[in-house]
């Protein structure tokens, strides 16, 4: 979590643009497959495929920190394929914004993203600004509201802002926008972890 690297990898290099491609490859796949209904035989090649995939990376499974998902931060999503990509545009230690898509991967139902998925942006968000050039601290609570469906396929904008610190506790607040239309909105709490608190 503290080794994020906005250093674009050099090619040929682990972490280099190959990984990034593979992470896209992969994004594609989930949003496929989850959009898909193939006939049994193309489900059944398609699993072969899969788990060929994951034995070609068996040998060079790694510590956490050491792996590269989640530590590239000029990657959408810092190339964590659970968070949906997400690109910052402005960050400081007090406000975060940036832009989202989510795909047919994160749906809910009825054509809106799936509010678990919501919520994993905006932890994703409070996250990153509350420990912005600060000691580590990890979310204590999360309150999400919904306040109208979060399209998929539409490139949506996030913000989130500091609004208070006391001691150990940081407040901070975060807001999805579909154009000028509030979607979601959340407010959370980070504290900050004590020596030995892992
Ligand atoms: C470069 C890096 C990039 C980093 C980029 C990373 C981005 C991703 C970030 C993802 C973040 C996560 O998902 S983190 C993963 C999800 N979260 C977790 O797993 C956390 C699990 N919980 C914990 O580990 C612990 O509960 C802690 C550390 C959060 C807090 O434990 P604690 O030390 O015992 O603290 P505790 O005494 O309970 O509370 C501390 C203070 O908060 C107050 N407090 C507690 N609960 C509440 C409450 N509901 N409302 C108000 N206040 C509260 C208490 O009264 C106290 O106030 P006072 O007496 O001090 O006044």
């Amino acid at each position: 979590m503290d080794q994020i690297s906005a250093t674009p990898g050099v090619a040929g290099q682990p972490g280099g643009p190959e990984f990034g491609r593979m992470i896209e490859a992969l994004r594609t796949v989930q949003a496929a497959i989850t959009g898909a209904a193939p006939p049994p035989e193309v489900s059944a090649e398609v699993g072969a495929i899969l788990e060929t995939v994951a034995g070609a990376l068996e040998p060079y499974l790694v510590g956490e920190d050491e792996q590269l998902s989640g530590h590239r931060d000029d990657l959408p999503g810092r190339g964590q394929p659970l968070l949906p990509p997400l690109w910052l545009d402005e960050r400081d230690e007090t406000h975060l914004r940036g832009r989202v898509t989510f795909d047919r991967f994160h749906l809910g139902g009825n054509g809106a993203a799936h509010g678990g998925a919501i919520t994993v942006l905006f932890d994703e968000m409070l996250g990153r600004l509350a420990n912005a050039g600060r000691n580590r601290a990890r979310t204590k609570y999360l309150q999400v509201e919904y306040h109208r469906i979060t399209p998929l396929d539409t490139e949506l904008r996030v913000e989130a802002k500091i609004a208070r610190v006391e001691g150990r506790k940081r407040f901070l607040t975060c807001a999805l926008y579909d154009g000028e239309h509030l979607t979601a909105d959340a407010e959370g709490l980070f504290v900050e972890l004590l020596p030995g608190q892992p």
